[in-house]
């Protein structure tokens, strides 16, 4: 939507939005500057020349096939929308006349191809042409003001270098995920401008053709699955025969290299407790080996498709919904015959394609229902959306059937493997470009790792691996730096480092095995901790200066608070730890830290939203300094007081939802109610991540499996997770305040919340809301977007208490209810 401001008058500004329009109106003044024509049905776009003046068109969601040639004549254009249509095509001899065009959206069009000339649009500072088919952006090359530039979801395998030139570039953003890209790979274009910059640099000073290739390949599936075979036996090429009490906790990774291709293979263990750390781990562009055994599979049980197939595709599509899962059924040998084997076979391939399916004709019927209602406009972010989640394309390939003790299935699957990545088709992600500096410091790594210069838990100080690198490669300690530099991003984004550069504790160190680090993370997130901790001996406990009966405090507030004590994660972990860690006191004492500092491991799961640390409050507290009313950021209130050697809440170990049951009492009729609904459901750790989000906003808070309540000020907010009819969200429930400010600090509170579950909800791309749930008080859905949220001020909320209609146009993504009964107003 135009920004329309006040002064606006009539004449200058036209909205013609929404109106089924096939052609142009006549009635138009000619004088027209800005000119609002999205949501019509215009095929082409003749008269338009009538308007010499307009400064701003929108001719968005319409279905224009032709670029309409008659825009030459619009010589003061500056803004122009055509995205959302169906152009194949831009003649030559555009642009050159568009000379004060500044902002063109071309998204979601069929361009296979730029015209040569489009670099002559001098003005152009933002240019989108994300969603369309290019191969080719090259004519873009002279374009020297382009500030933002958005290439995401083409056919792009290179992009110009000299777009980045460091002279003359003035770029400042540009997006280009979702293209087969080799050159830069789109691990670095993840990076930004300054890393694409970095990585041409490098190319033309170290040039290179070869193509690198590295493919991330991950195991899910139940726990017994297989999961541990397949990738063993795969690695060692000849089955593998793994023991019941050897079963992966968390996830291990190993690495093979096949007809030049390198795999990374990550095994996730099945066991529900570690879903917790998958959104850490599970990335994007690898091939998911999602591993059923057959054996126990049931044709007639449909729990058993959901809990050994479907659960896992539903979580994939949720978190990346653009992969290739290859299903793999093991077990064979324990069928009763090759029959059953097929059958079994031919029943998963049927249901896997039927649900996925019926996915889309629900989506498809969804976006009808909308683009039926009175007033589409309203519902044009929900559209978007809906497009976007029926452009994913989750590719579920044909389930190949093994048995893991057989040396021809490992070495058929291996095959299969290997066809599956070279297919570009099935299988978007390549091979990659990198300059050849990058290679040979890569290689330098390797190198001191064989020759164990790197310790072989891998946790080295930046500054030391550049020294050591120093003494294998020639270069110079400057290149070196920045190459250093752009060579660990890359390698952390394909999973064979982790780096992080962003926690400003971590960031002087790198890892170089990045399964050292899950094998902390092991230690606590696991299934069995409570067995952990009982097992802990006398001398560990006399090690961290603790008595036998503080353990007993400590299973028993695991046990029953889901609250672990940091005294009891730092023996954990070093006993773990120094299994693998020898004579490096120094090093230990920084991973598992100390009475007064947190560890790595403690800073990692606090970082990953794994837990928070507790400080347990006491009863309501009028005077908490918790809320500052209308403060931009929230800072973590309990940061300041964190105590290293207090306690850390686990959401996923607590057991029920008795604390916060006591403390709520019975819902209200007047409670102010907020309902977040997501779609298709909400992802499995979600909602332990939103405890850990919300609560860490304040001091006094109490938790419960899948509820947590708030304290601000006097007033209480209970958030839960909830289901009506079959539809998840998430509701956000608050005692009515009876003064203005607490009515403030209550507005601000349930803000926060919700501006927690958009954050987090980002992070799960195949994740929307649910869109029709009319209020069931008044029957009146009051629908807003989170933009919509953050622009309502403090009267219009008071309107919305009082149950007056508030509707927000535009707006970005998921959509919120507000429910307040219309009857209980407030008295202000
Ligand atoms: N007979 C037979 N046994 C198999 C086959 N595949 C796996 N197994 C056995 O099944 C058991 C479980 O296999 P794992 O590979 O540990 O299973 P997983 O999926 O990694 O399990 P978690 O680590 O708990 O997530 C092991 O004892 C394997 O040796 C198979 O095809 N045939």
């Amino acid at each position: 939507m135009f920004p329309v401001n006040d002064q606006t008058t009539s004449w200058e500004f036209c909205d013609l939005s929404g109106q089924k329009r096939k052609f142009l109106p006549q009635d138009v003044p000619v004088h027209t500057r800005s000119m609002d024509l999205q949501r019509n049905k215009l095929k082409r776009v003749t008269g338009i020349s009538r308007f010499p003046f307009l400064v701003q068109l929108n001719l968005s969601r319409n279905k224009i096939m032709e670029f309409p040639h008659e825009l030459i004549n619009l010589q003061k254009l500056e803004e122009l929308y055509l995205n959302q249509n169906n152009i194949r095509h831009i003649p030559e001899g555009i642009f050159p006349n568009l000379r004060r065009l500044k902002f063109l959206k071309l998204s979601t069009n069929r361009l296979t191809k730029l015209p040569s000339d489009i670099n002559q649009g001098t003005c152009i500072t933002y240019l989108d042409l994300s969603k369309n088919c290019l191969k080719d952006i090259q004519p873009l090359v002279g374009l020297t003001k382009l500030k933002e530039l958005f290439v995401k979801k083409n056919e792009l395998t290179e992009l110009p270098s000299q777009l980045f030139h460091n002279g003359t570039c003035e770029l400042t953003v540009c997006k280009a995920m979702g293209n087969p890209l080799r050159c830069p790979p789109e691990e670095v274009c993840a990076g930004g401008v300054m890393d694409i910059q970095s990585y041409f640099q490098h190319m033309d000073e170290n040039p290179n053709t070869r193509s690198a290739w590295t493919v991330k390949t991950m195991f899910l599936g139940c726990s017994m699955a297989g999961k541990s075979t397949l990738c063993r036996s795969l690695r060692e090429g000849k089955p593998v025969a793994i023991a019941v009490e050897d079963r992966t906790e968390g996830i291990e990774i190993s690495q093979l290299y096949a007809e030049g291709i390198r795999f990374l293979f990550w095994d996730f263990a099945g066991q529900e407790e570690y879903y917790l750390t998958h959104h850490v781990f599970i990335t994007p562009r690898a091939l998911v080996i999602l591993t059923v055994d057959l054996a126990s599979y049931s044709i007639v049980d449909p729990q058993s498709f959901n809990d050994q197939l479907w659960f896992w595709i539903n979580n994939i599509q949720l978190r990346v919904p653009d992969s290739v899962v290859l299903l793999v059924g093991t077990h064979c040998d324990q069928c009763t015959d090759q029959e059953e084997v097929m059958e079994k076979k031919k029943d998963i391939e049927e249901k896997v394609n039927s649900r996925l399916a019926n996915r889309r004709t629900v989506l498809k019927q969804q976006k009808r229902n909308l683009e039926e209602n009175a007033n589409p406009s309203l519902f044009t972010d929900q559209l978007d959306e809906l497009d976007c989640l029926l452009e994913y394309n989750l590719k579920v390939l044909d389930l190949i059937t093994i048995d893991c003790t057989k040396m021809e299935d490992i070495g058929k699957l291996r095959s299969h493997v290997l066809t599956c990545i070279q297919s570009e088709s099935v299988f978007l992600c390549s091979g990659c470009i990198l300059p050849k500096s990058y290679e040979t410091v890569s290689q330098a790594i390797h190198t001191l790792v064989a020759l164990q210069k790197i310790p072989q838990h891998g946790i080295i100080q930046l500054e030391e691996l550049r020294d050591l690198i120093l003494n294998h490669v020639k270069l110079s300690s400057e290149s070196l730096k920045t190459i250093l530099q752009s060579l660990l991003r890359y390698l952390h984004r394909i999973g064979v480092i982790i780096w992080y550069e962003d926690i400003s504790v971590l960031s002087d160190r790198v890892f170089i095995q990045p399964s050292f680090l899950i094998s902390m993370f092991k230690t606590i997130v696991r299934h069995d901790l409570v067995q952990q901790l009982e097992g802990v001996s006398r001398d560990l406990l006399m090690q961290e200066g603790a008595l036998v009966k503080e353990k007993f405090t400590w299973v028993d507030d695991l046990r029953c608070r889901g609250t672990l004590h940091n005294a009891a994660m730092r023996i954990l972990v070093r006993r773990a730890i120094e299994k693998l860690i020898k004579d490096d006191d120094d090093l230990v004492e920084e991973v598992v830290g100390t009475k007064r500092e947190e560890g790595i491991i403690l800073t990692l799961l606090q970082h990953f939203e794994v837990c928070l640390p507790t400080l347990v409050g006491g009863g309501l507290n009028p005077h908490a300094p918790v809320f500052t009313p209308s403060e931009k950021q929230w800072k973590s209130a309990s940061e300041a007081k964190r105590d290293p050697n207090g306690a850390c809440l686990f959401p996923i170990y607590l057991q029920d939802e008795l604390i916060v049951c006591q403390k709520w009492g019975e819902n209200r009729q007047d409670d102010l109610s907020v309902h977040v609904y997501f779609l298709p459901e909400i992802p499995h750790g979600f909602f332990h991540r939103v405890i850990v989000k919300t609560c860490s906003l304040y001091q006094t808070h109490w938790v419960g499996r899948e509820q947590c309540l708030l304290c601000c000020g006097n007033r209480l907010c209970l958030v839960r997770q909830k289901k009506r009819d079959e539809d998840p969200f998430i509701e956000i429930r608050c005692r009515r305040p009876e003064k203005d400010e607490e009515f403030r600090q209550l507005w601000d509170l349930i803000l926060a919340v919700i501006s927690k579950l958009f954050v987090l909800s980002r992070q799960w791309p195949g994740l929307t809301q649910q869109i029709h749930t009319p209020c069931p008080e008044t029957g009146c859905p009051h629908y807003f977007t989170w933009r919509d949220w953050q622009e309502l001020n403090n009267a219009d909320f008071y309107n919305l208490v009082k149950g007056e209609k508030l509707v927000c146009k535009g707006g970005h993504t998921r959509r919120t209810e507000l429910l307040f009964p219309k009857d209980k107003h407030m008295s202000l």
